[in-house]
């Protein structure tokens, strides 16, 4: 992942900046409910406001992805439970903020977003042991190669329990070395993907790349 920081990032959380992130996560959790992927109350999304320690502004929990308001939002810890620390009453955060939290913590990114896209859903039931894609141009969006390089969209087994989510996740991730990037995508079987980014913008990319991708390699498979 890219230390580049996002525009939160660097900043004072103050009630400012928390409805700052509470209006982009709104937008753009409204992008993804009108394309259809967080279908009801579907998805979740968040930033992260600071490092040391983590926190995140994630969606609340339960409620319709295409009607988010800005004050929708829940700072959570490294966790991913609501802190006090950041001043705001208690919210129920997203049920799957803990591994909004182990992402942001293991890569560094600023943003993951959540959604139940068929594509990765469909893919991820085909190949439960990791989606190989290779020789496809959007690889490119993906920070990869668009010739001659095998990229695996790692799949984990759904949980309730983010801890055991998060530790598959871990499992199964690799960080980008010298040579090779990461792959900042992540499947859980029969339920949906995570994408994630230096900011939200990044985030949406990537998602909206590995779900093309996925896409045209079920489209393609014989
Ligand atoms: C509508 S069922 C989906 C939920 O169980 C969950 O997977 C989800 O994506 C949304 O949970 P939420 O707690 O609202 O963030
Ligand atoms: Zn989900």
């Amino acid at each position: 992942m890219s230390d580049t920081a996002n525009v939160f990032s660097d900043a004072i959380v103050d009630h400012a900046v928390i409805r700052e992130a509470g209006v982009a996560l709104a937008a753009e959790s409204r992008r993804f409910a009108d394309r259809g992927w967080m279908p009801g109350t579907a998805g979740n999304l968040s930033v992260t406001l600071a490092r040391d320690p983590l926190w995140l502004a994630v969606t609340a929990s339960g409620l319709d992805k295409g009607e988010l308001k800005p004050t929708d939002v829940v700072i959570v810890d490294e966790q991913g439970e609501w802190t006090p620390d950041a001043g705001l009453p208690f919210a129920q955060p997203s049920a799957e903020a803990g591994l909004h939290a182990r992402i942001a913590a293991v890569t560094g990114a600023g943003a993951v977003i959540h959604v139940h896209a068929l594509a990765a859903v469909r893919s991820g039931h085909h190949w439960p042991n990791g989606v190989v894609l290779h020789d496809l141009e959007m690889l490119k969006g993906i920070g990869h190669s668009a010739h001659d390089e095998r990229v695996v969209i790692p799949v984990v087994k759904n949980h309730q329990d983010m801890v055991i989510l998060g530790d598959a996740f871990e499992r199964a991730y690799r960080p980008a070395t010298e040579a090779i990037a990461e792959v900042p995508a992540l499947i859980v079987a029969d339920h949906g993907i995570y994408a994630w980014g230096r900011d939200l913008r990044q985030a949406r990319w990537h998602l909206e790349l590995t779900e093309a991708l996925l896409q045209i390699v079920l489209a393609t498979k014989v």
